[in-house]
This record gives C-alpha cells, sequence and structure tokens, in this order.
C-alpha cells in the first residue's frame, strides 16, 4: 500500500493531492491544514473527481495518527504571501508551524521520507530534521530544484535546443544565496565557454533569464505551483519505485556540516549519495556563504525564531 501524507493545502498542496489521485500514485492520501474547512472541501472534491477514474485513492483528513504508516509526508505549510513582501518573511512562521506540528507527526510513530517544500526551503527542512528527530537522508527537501530547472530552460532556450539536453546545477539556497555553477553546465556534452549550435552564451543573460520565469510567475499568478508539483511528482515516484534520479535537494551535507542545496542521489530510502563535482573555487565559495546564511536562519529558528522589536 502507497500512503502519502501532505500538511498544507494550499496552492501546492491541493495541486499535488489532485495530482496524486488523478494519476492513481497513492492508494491512501492522509491530508491536514490548519484550516478544517478547506481540509473538509478538499476531500470532498476530491471524491467526487474519482467518479471520473478507475483508480481509487482513500482520502482521510485531519488525522495525524494516519502519518504512522504513511511512506512520505509532504511538508507544504506557509503562507505564501508573504513572499510578495520579503523573500524571508516565511522563515518565523514556518519554524512557529514546526514547533507546532512536529510533536504531532513524532507521535504518530511517522518512519518515512519527508520531502520538504515550504521555505526558505533548507533551513526549514534542517529545522524540521532536528524536531522530527528523524535522520538527515529521510528529511529531504525540494532545494534549488525549479532553480536548476529554470536555468537549464534558460540555456536551452539561448541553444536552441530541447532542456533535455542541458545538464547542470544551480547549487546554496534556494531563496537567497542561489550559486549558478556553471562549471557544472553542459549542452549535450559541451561547456559553455565553446559556441554551441552557433550561439555564444553570456552567463549573466542567462541567470536573468532563468529568474524572469520565477518573476513572471509570481507576478501573474501570485504563486508558483505547477513546477514545484510536477518535480515533486517525480520524485515521490522515486522513492515509491525501485530507481534514482539525480536532483539538487536540500540535503544535509556533511562537508559544510549543514543542510544546503546541492546535487544527491534520491533512490526509495530517500537521499543517497552527494554528486561531488568539481566546482571552480569562487563557486566553492559562493556555496560556503549560502552555507553560513542557511546556518544563521537555523540558529535563528532554534532560539525560538522570533523577530526582535
Ligand atoms: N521551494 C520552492 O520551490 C517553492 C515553490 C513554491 C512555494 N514554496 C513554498 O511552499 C509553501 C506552500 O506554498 P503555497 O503556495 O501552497 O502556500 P499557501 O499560502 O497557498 O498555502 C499554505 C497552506 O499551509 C497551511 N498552513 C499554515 N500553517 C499551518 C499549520 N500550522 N498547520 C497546518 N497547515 C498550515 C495554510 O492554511 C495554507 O492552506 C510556502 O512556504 C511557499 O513559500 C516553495
Amino acid at each position: 500500500m502507497r500512503k502519502i501524507g501532505i500538511i498544507g493545502l494550499g496552492h501546492i498542496g491541493r495541486l499535488l493531492a489532485h495530482t496524486l489521485v488523478i494519476t492513481g500514485k497513492a492508494d491512501q492520501l492522509v491530508l491536514i491544514d490548519q484550516d478544517d474547512e478547506l481540509a473538509v472541501g478538499l476531500k470532498a472534491d476530491l471524491e467526487n473527481a474519482q467518479t471520473a477514474l478507475m483508480s481509487r485513492t482513500i482520502i482521510i483528513i485531519q488525522d495525524y495518527a494516519a502519518l504512522r504508516n504513511a511512506d512520505i509526508l509532504v511538508t507544504a505549510f506557509g503562507d505564501s504571501q508573504l513572499l510578495q513582501e520579503q523573500q524571508m518573511a516565511e522563515l518565523s512562521r514556518n519554524g512557529q508551524t514546526i514547533d507546532q506540528i512536529a510533536p504531532r507527526v513524532r507521535q504518530s510513530g511517522f518512519s518515512g521520507i519527508v520531502f520538504n517544500i515550504s521555505d526558505p526551503n533548507e533551513a526549514i527542512t534542517a529545522y524540521l530534521q532536528q524536531q522530527l528527530a528523524l535522520p538527515p537522508k529521510q528529511v529531504i527537501g525540494i532545494g534549488t530544484t525549479i532553480d536548476t530547472m529554470r536555468m537549464r530552460q534558460a540555456v536551452a532556450k539561448g541553444a536552441q535546443v530541447s532542456s533535455q539536453n542541458v545538464s547542470g546545477f544551480v547549487y546554496g539556497q534556494h531563496n537567497g544565496e542561489k550559486v549558478f555553477a556553471w562549471s557544472t553546465v553542459t549542452v549535450n556534452g559541451q561547456n559553455l565557454e565553446k559556441v554551441i549550435n552557433g550561439h555564444h552564451l553570456d552567463q549573466n543573460k542567462l541567470r536573468v533569464n532563468a529568474d524572469m520565469d520565477n518573476w513572471y510567475t509570481l507576478k501573474g499568478l501570485g504563486y508558483n505551483a505547477s513546477a514545484v508539483v510536477t518535480w515533486t511528482l517525480q520524485i515521490i515516484s522515486v522513492i515509491l519505485g525501485s530507481g534514482n534520479l539525480t536532483v539538487p535537494l536540500a540535503i544535509y551535507q556533511p562537508q559544510y556540516e549543514c543542510y544546503v542545496s546541492f546535487p544527491t542521489l534520491i533512490n526509495r530510502h530517500g537521499q543517497g549519495n552527494p554528486i561531488l563535482l568539481n566546482l571552480y573555487p569562487v563557486e566553492e565559495a559562493a556555496v560556503k556563504t549560502a552555507t553560513s546564511a542557511i546556518q544563521q536562519q537555523i540558529a535563528f529558528l532554534q532560539q525560538g525564531g522570533k523577530e526582535n522589536d
């Protein structure tokens, strides 16, 4: 039986629940939100949707105890409107949510894999791991996955190829100290110093173009969800299956003794080995800077996560 929990049923949580139901990826879904009416409404809507499906997903709501034998718990709580005010505005809020929910998740006996989407992603993933007292390999965050895919897309558009031909990673911090590791980026195996498909690609322009997609999405929709949910679905499929995948997730990286976004293998046990690539010294230094910023956020959460008046 494949059982998945989701805490936080906003834009991300409910699109993910819908997608899991219509793809038949879960036998049971445990849906939890601070808003009871939202959870009741979503359950009814998802059950109605199943009248058009051959697959069946049992929907359980507002029941932390039901997480006991779940394979995966996706955390997508927060208040994404705060992002419009200030990039790190959710830190304090989401830290306090962890203080509320972690004892209930622990009490359920949940021992599966936590996949965190809530922001600021690396610090919130680290704080979740500490408060849930699960092994770091079982608590991972989406990290710079979407930033990486936007970067690959910007490179692909510049080189007029499809993004599947581009590899490479954004490291560091999803919101904040993003590290575009150009040393890792290749198009069909060629690095960006070469003329690719007749195009000389300017890294500064690529970076701006990669960030523009996020800007357009937030300006037009007020939130972003489709890319996050689609990649979350991919990652869930890997965890429930027998393959593996390399993605830049928020993971505990022993080299930095901290959570940071870093390319890693994932498999059914959660995080596999980090992928250690030879970064340029300037990129290494930027990852260290990102790590310091994340460490400061974690320290803030550990001290109660409240702003001084
Ligand atoms: N890392 C990424 O790539 C990425 C992308 C998009 C969004 N996000 C983050 O994901 C999170 C969710 O985004 P969203 O757009 O769905 O937000 P949203 O504001 O639409 O929804 C958040 C939901 O969390 C619920 N919630 C808040 N506190 C709770 C608590 N204590 N217990 C249970 N439920 C609680 C709210 O009631 C709400 O339904 C946010 O932190 C957002 O910034 C991350």
